[in-house]
């Protein structure tokens, strides 16, 4: 049994305008995510990679509760889809959530030592200047910080300090979305080492969200490739980075080259932009962007193909 099993996950939003749209007899409301399945083991990292607005935050907020999803979404073999608010306060202690700029999001009033401490305190945990020493030293930082103030930090500082909050309850699941973005390259190095050490020392599993390829290859086993809201590639990193199938895996790809020569493969550009979620086109919904698409992708939906350490959404794939 895998910590995090999903199955067939969708998430409807509302349109906007909806009242016209339902005086026209049209759909009120879009899948913005659609048939999403996918297992998390203990110890494993699990990244999902798209463009801005494929669905990976939506996916995200159906997983901590935050957004109502129809499937099936089960942790620890219990199905927690439609768990209860109460419920919810036990599993935040479980699965903890990393949101982008986690420190700049939080009150500037707070020190560092309160911040790192807060999710103990809701927890209704007491909380002592133990515990932020703990936390701080546990991301690599001094425990000098706990005095200080959010806007004294550098943007490495705060990241340390984002990923200590998260895991402050010890959780078995951390859900990080753009754990990296905004930092320089040396700093992103680190926070990159920092999770992967934190990983192999206490066993919880990650599952990070990103538009950054590079860390996707640092710090993943597996990863899932969103279009539109569905998965198109799905499977063992190495593998989807030595030989993408699926062509839009690899135009992220090619976006991103990589300095190792055994990821070396055909370069495939992205043109146009990806269409809304409630105009979806017919048959594949990649073919009007893909270099490779032929006359009947336009009419036939592809079905997913499993293949060893992958499975991906094409019917020529590459
Ligand atoms: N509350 C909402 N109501 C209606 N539509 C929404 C809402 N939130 C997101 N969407 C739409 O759902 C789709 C998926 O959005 P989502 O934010 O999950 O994508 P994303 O891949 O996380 O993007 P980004 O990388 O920019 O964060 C997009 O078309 C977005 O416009």
């Amino acid at each position: 049994m895998s910590l995090l099993e999903v199955d067939h996950l969708e998430v409807r939003y509302r349109r906007l305008g909806r009242v016209k749209a339902a005086l026209r007899r049209e759909e009120a409301t879009f899948p913005a995510v659609a048939d999403v399945s996918f297992a998390l083991e203990a110890g494993r990292t699990l990244g999902l990679v798209g463009e801005s607005g494929s669905g990976k935050s939506t996916v995200a907020k159906s997983l901590i509760g935050l957004q109502p999803a129809s499937g099936s979404i089960r942790y620890g073999g219990r199905e927690i889809g439609s768990a209860s608010q109460s419920e919810w306060q036990r599993l935040r202690r479980e699965i903890s959530m990393m949101w982008q700029d986690p420190v700049g999001s939080l009150s500037p009033r707070l020190s560092i030592a309160s911040l790192v401490t807060e999710p103990l305190k809701i927890q209704g945990h007491k909380r002592s200047s133990d515990d932020a020493d703990r936390l701080l030293s546990m991301v690599g930082l001094s425990t000098d910080l706990g005095s200080r103030y959010p806007h004294q930090l550098s943007g490495g500082q705060a990241r340390r300090v984002g990923v200590a909050r998260a895991l402050a309850l010890d959780p078995k699941l951390l859900i990080a979305d753009e754990p990296t973005a905004g930092l320089d390259m040396s700093v992103q190095g680190e926070i990159l080492n920092l999770l992967n050490e934190i990983q192999s020392r206490t066993g919880v599993a990650i599952l990070v969200i990103t538009h950054n390829l590079n860390l996707v290859r640092h710090v993943t086993d597996e990863v899932a490739v969103m279009y539109l809201g569905r998965f198109v590639e799905q499977g063992l990193t190495d593998a989807i980075f030595r030989h993408p199938r699926h062509p839009y895996t690899e135009a992220l790809l090619s976006a991103n080259p990589s300095p190792n020569p055994d990821e070396r493969h055909g370069r495939t550009e992205l043109s146009g932009e990806m269409p809304s979620p409630f105009w979806r086109p017919a048959g594949c919904e990649f073919h009007g962007r893909c270099p490779h698409a032929r006359p009947d992708c336009a009419d036939i939906v592809p079905g997913w193909t499993g293949e060893g350490e992958r499975g991906y959404a094409c019917r020529y794939p590459l």
